[in-house]
């Protein structure tokens, strides 16, 4: 599904973040990214996105390699991944109400017919109500925020989902809610999720497998040697994540 190939990638070409990291992620498995504050985890789920253009490395959907980040990237490969960011309100137009945010995506490729419906099932599975569907992001908190940005990656169905430290800044019974809402997703779709994040008991729970920063190097081996659950990288690797 997702297959990132000795990727460099970062802000500064002469001091990049992520060095020579490969790492599969197989149609349907869901994979856990473990790492400290800080190592690059970001920086790679925006690539893995398609919104950050790596400076050397290969990333593969479905198959078909990538060309093209951000906006030059082919919709059908846009459209393929949902992504959830930590901080909703950096990624959430405050201009739009939380029924408008969800639908744009629907709105932006064309298929307006199925908003109703498609924002109405999924406002109800992440538990929004219609008055808080017409509130603006300033209004509601940042939980219910939270909720509206995963049915909003969730509502063109991607076969893939990167949810990048999507529970940080929930209490628990949020986080409990939203996980539950994506693996009902993942149960229904068959689609994979990669999550990042830095709490180790949440994503051991949650993914079938996780996957340590330090390790990312190695994981093109791992995959040639290990249960077939994953997808190998296709070359040897090199020396390995910060
Ligand atoms: N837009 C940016 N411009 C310059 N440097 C950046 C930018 N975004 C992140 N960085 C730097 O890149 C490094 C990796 O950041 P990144 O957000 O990918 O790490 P992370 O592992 O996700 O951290 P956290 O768990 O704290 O979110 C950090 O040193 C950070 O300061």
């Amino acid at each position: 599904m997702l297959e990132l190939s000795r990727v460099t990638a970062g802000y500064d070409r002469r001091d990049p973040v992520v060095r020579d990291v490969s790492l599969a992620v197989a149609q349907g498995e869901s994979v856990g990214l473990l790492g400290p504050s800080g190592c690059g985890k970001s920086t790679l789920a925006r690539v893995a996105a398609l919104l950050h253009r790596p400076d050397a490395g290969s990333v593969t959907l479905d198959g078909a390699p990538v060309r093209g980040w951000r906006h030059s990237a082919p919709r059908e490969q846009r459209t393929a991944v949902g992504v959830v960011f930590q901080q909703p309100r950096l990624s959430a137009d405050p201009r739009l109400s939380l029924r408008e945010l969800i639908a744009q995506p629907l709105r932006s490729t064309g298929r307006r017919r199925e908003v109703a419906e498609r924002v109405g099932a999924l406002a109800s599975e992440v538990g929004l109500t219609e008055e808080l569907l017409g509130r603006r992001p300033h209004a509601v908190s940042d939980g219910q925020l939270q909720r509206a940005c995963v049915a909003r990656a969730l509502v063109l169905r991607p076969g893939l989902l990167i949810c990048d430290e999507m529970t940080a800044m929930l209490d628990a019974s949020t986080t409990a809610a939203l996980v539950a809402v994506v693996e009902t997703y993942r149960a229904e779709s068959g689609a994979a999720l990669l999550a990042v994040g830095h709490d180790r008991v949440l994503l051991e729970r949650w993914c079938e497998r996780t996957v340590r920063w330090a390790e990312l190097g190695r994981q093109g081996e791992r995959a040639g040697a290990g249960s077939g659950a994953v997808s190998g990288t296709g070359s040897g690797t090199g020396s390995g994540g910060r």
